[in-house]
């Protein structure tokens, strides 16, 4: 019987599951893709949730199930659970061998995919503050599963581990230094998402040594990683998953000043201004309640105009930011929801950059690429999917595997 793998990636707005069936025999062979799915819509902020699913087809994967979310059931958790109710009878005889999860947030502990234990699974429930938006319900994915299959090995892969190797000083806040050492440090998230795109990379440069490349992940969740030849150097994104770019109902980067006013003068609690700072700002906050990019474009009214202003402003300022980090830039490239779709989104930031040699060309960037600019001695630009589930199926195979490390 085919041995399969199954992922599951809790994001802020969809929880996305894909099947992945193991080659016999060959223990490093890719994984290859039975079936995928997501429940999109989860953020509120102008869409409603909807539940899709694939399974391939002679001629392209095939819509097994669409809109079939039970009514109300927009949330989390009701997403999860009609996952868990779809899946078994989708995997076609193929024998589950385990299951990967992404986990937002691995801390300092864990810098590499990880067999989760109970011990260290409460070691990853004491970071749900870091990641309030994310950690509860990738852990509440690792529970579901476990109570109904308690003997199937689960794996944990984190957006943290691709950005352990950042130099100290794209870690530091500038806090005195017995804060960093306590853990007060940028991790820097959406890893699984560029460990992808930096194996796509030579590839899709025609080289070995990628050089200089600043990837942007602009998704529901949105950052920037400036990686020489692959190999993360800095991101936008910091202690939490707040930090940098405006995101769907984030704010990014902001005074901290404003914090303490609000605080002091309006009397605001932890929680409000974590309500405010994760669920009302960003994009949604801007425009006056719409927090998804493409209904913003297709809205177009005065809110949601300036908040797509806003959103290409940051986005374009980040990339010279993180260009500056690794001394320069051969190649931008673009991914995630916004990134890989929104053609006017990636129009406007590459026009914005054109100080720095990019040549945007309208017709590929309409055809969403992968190459965004037209040939010549400035860097070049790109759009492509990202694909977290392939890498959470890459680790998963190998820790049970036994090839990779079990945490530390
Ligand atoms: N064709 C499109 N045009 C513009 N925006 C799009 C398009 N497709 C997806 N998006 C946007 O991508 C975002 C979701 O990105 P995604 O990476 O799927 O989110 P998540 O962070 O939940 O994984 C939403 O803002 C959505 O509107
Ligand atoms: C870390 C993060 O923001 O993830 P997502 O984009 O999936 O919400
Ligand atoms: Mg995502």
């Amino acid at each position: 019987m085919t041995r399969a793998i199954l992922t599951i990636n809790a994001g802020s707005s969809s929880v996305k599951f894909s099947a992945y069936a193991l080659p016999e025999d060959v223990p490093e062979a890719e994984p290859a893709e039975i079936g995928h799915g997501q429940v999109s819509g989860l953020g509120g902020g102008g869409v409603p949730a909807r539940f899709e699913a694939f399974e391939p087809g002679p001629d392209g994967p095939v819509g097994v199930a669409d809109d079939s979310l039970p009514a109300g059931a927009g949330n989390h958790r009701a997403a999860l659970s009609a996952i868990l109710d779809w899946l078994p009878g989708h995997v076609h005889g193929a024998q589950v061998v385990a299951i990967g999860h992404r986990v937002v947030h691995g801390g300092r502990d864990f810098a590499a995919p990880l067999l989760l234990d109970p011990a260290a699974i409460d070691r990853l429930r004491a970071l749900v503050p870091l990641a309030p938006l994310h950690q509860p319900h990738n852990l509440a994915a690792v529970d579901a599963v476990a109570a109904l299959y308690p003997a199937l090995p689960q794996v944990a892969c984190f957006d943290t581990a691709f950005h352990r190797s950042q130099p100290e000083r794209s870690r530091l806040f500038a806090l005195p230094y017995a804060w960093f050492e306590a853990g007060i440090e940028r991790y820097g998230f959406h890893g699984l998402s560029y460990e992808f795109v930096a194996g796509r990379l030579p590839e899709l440069l025609g080289r070995e040594k990628t050089g200089r490349v600043v990837v942007a992940h602009l998704g529901n969740g949105a950052s920037l990683c400036g990686m020489v030849d692959g190999v993360s150097q800095a991101t936008s994104m910091g202690f939490t998953a707040l930090d940098g770019l405006p995101m769907g109902s984030r704010c990014g980067q902001i005074d901290p000043g404003v914090l303490l006013y609000l605080m002091d003068a309006e009397g605001f609690d932890s929680r409000r201004l974590s309500d405010l700072l994760y669920r009302e700002s960003g994009l949604k906050g801007l425009s006056g309640g719409i927090s998804d990019m493409r209904a913003l474009l297709a809205d177009g009214g005065t809110g949601a105009r300036r908040a797509v202003g806003y959103y290409v402003e940051r986005v374009a300022r980040g990339v010279a930011e993180m260009a500056a980090a690794i001394g320069g830039i051969d190649a931008l490239v673009f991914t995630a929801g916004i990134g890989a779709h929104a053609a006017p989104v990636r129009a406007a930031v590459l026009q914005r950059l054109a100080f720095l040699g990019f040549r945007l060309d309208p017709a590929t960037n309409d055809g969403h690429g992968p190459r965004l600019t037209l040939p010549g001695d400035g860097p070049s630009a790109w759009a492509i999917d990202t694909d977290e589930e392939c890498m959470i199926a890459r680790h998963t195979r190998d820790v049970v595997a036994g090839n990779a490390g079990r945490g530390n």
